[in-house]
């Protein structure tokens, strides 16, 4: 058996930096089974970089027997096949049984009639009116369902009329407002109880090449598998022993959230709001669970849904003395730019130009991890504050 004490290098983002025991066991038959890390956090086992254990190899270690480069060939070989082994898993596991849960219940709408259908919830926020991520995905799933396959989703606009009532289901009513040579439009209105909750625009175009073709570039952030989720950041945070329990009590009700969305912030601080800082905050998202490739149109419903998460709350960031009493969005738009897989990462950019007038407006970037740019969005909402007795101990 080998013992190495090697430094974990992936959780410095939330300030880690645990040592990590890796133990080789040797003359085993399966390689599979030599390696096994035995870490304080489970993270830095999953995060584990090879690199860093070759170059720990030269230095310090405990060993009972030979270590040479063989072990760092067999101990990348053996981490490979263990990452091999967790993603065909990962695959087959999605397919099977965590197919998203935004495509099996949250966007299959019903249909009820020619032009109308019914959408029911998976998620509600705390504040207990519909999320409003949710409402635009069906909404553009309603309307997506009038258009023919050869036409791509290529914009909205929502205007947010009355807050959604959690207890009972949406009714998607469609109107074929035009349909045209390249562009196709559909008007929706969203009802509960006899009365609109959402109007909605959303436009279709067929596929067109222009010559006209920029993009900003993408930020340069650490790559998703570099950083910690809101879950397990939470579970950082509840290890802190001096955690007010007012806080703790807050993260656990957060860490029960089954939001259908996996995100991970580049930087938990700006997430947290743990300081001032500058209205703008990046943060890697994807649907929770399997879609899969092929229906372009879904996966902007997708898109749309998470678009309205974690947005708005952005312009609250240079306010840290200051909560939210009353935070609901008013209207969101959005445009899609390029082809994109929402069950895979991608880098979620919002910032905030302007606040006032008990409203603030924020704008959303949604970046393919190849640094193509996917989507656009832009909201404005509601934000009445009050100011926070106590500082936040996170
Ligand atoms: C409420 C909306 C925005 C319209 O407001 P208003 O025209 O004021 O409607 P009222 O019905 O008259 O009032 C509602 C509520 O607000 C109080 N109010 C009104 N004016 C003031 C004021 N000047 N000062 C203080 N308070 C005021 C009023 O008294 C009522 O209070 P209540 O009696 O206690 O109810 C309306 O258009 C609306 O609700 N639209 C829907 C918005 C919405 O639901 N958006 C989507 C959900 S938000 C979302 O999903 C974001 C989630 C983010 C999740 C995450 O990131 O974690």
């Amino acid at each position: 058996m080998i013992k190495l004490n090697i430094k974990c290098n992936s959780c410095w983002s939330a300030g880690c930096g645990t040592e990590t025991s890796l133990v080789i066991f040797r003359g085993e038959k399966d390689l599979k089974k030599k390696l096994l890390v035995m870490s304080l956090n489970n993270q830095c086992r999953r995060r584990f970089q090879t690199n860093m254990a070759e170059k720990e190899l030269g230095g310090s270690h405990e060993s009972s027997g030979l270590i040479a480069k063989n072990n760092i060939l067999e101990a990348k070989e053996a981490l490979k096949s263990e990452q091999d082994e967790v993603s065909q898993r990962r695959n087959s596991q999605y397919q099977q049984d965590l197919k998203s849960v935004l495509v099996t219940s949250v966007l299959n709408l019903e249909k009820l009639d020619v032009d109308l259908y019914r959408g029911t919830h998976h998620w509600v926020p705390r504040t207990q009116r519909l999320f409003g991520g949710q409402i635009v995905g069906q909404a553009l799933v309603a309307a997506a369902k009038s258009v023919s396959d050869s036409l791509y989703a290529h914009s909205l606009h929502c205007y947010f009329v009355r807050a959604g009532d959690p207890k009972v289901p949406v009714l998607y009513q469609v109107d074929r407002t035009r349909d045209g040579r390249s562009f196709t439009v559909r008007s929706v209105k969203a009802i509960q109880h006899g009365q609109p909750i959402l109007i909605c625009q959303a436009s279709f175009q067929t596929l067109q090449p222009s010559p006209l073709q920029h993009q900003f570039p993408m930020p340069v952030v650490p790559p998703p598998e570099d950083l910690l989720t809101v879950e397990e950041l939470i579970h950082h945070y509840l290890s802190k022993p001096d955690l007010a329990e007012e806080a703790k009590k807050g993260l656990k009700k957060l860490l029960a959230n089954e939001v259908p969305i996996e995100i991970k912030p580049v930087n938990p601080a700006h997430f947290y709001r743990l300081g001032p800082e500058q209205p703008r905050r990046l943060f890697w998202g994807r649907a929770r669970g399997h879609i899969g490739e092929g229906n372009m149109k879904l996966h902007c419903c997708v898109a749309a849904y998470v678009s309205d998460y974690a947005l708005l709350g952005t312009a609250l960031l240079p306010y840290p003395e200051y909560r939210a009493k009353f935070a609901a969005s008013l209207d969101h738009s959005m445009w899609f730019h390029s082809t994109f897989r929402s069950d895979e990462w991608m880098l979620y950019e919002c910032e905030s130009p302007w606040a006032g007038s008990s409203r603030g407006l924020v704008q959303g970037r949604m970046w393919r991890r190849d640094g193509v740019l996917a989507a656009s969005c832009s909201q404005e909402g509601v934000l009445r504050v009050k100011p926070v007795t106590e500082p936040s101990k996170l």
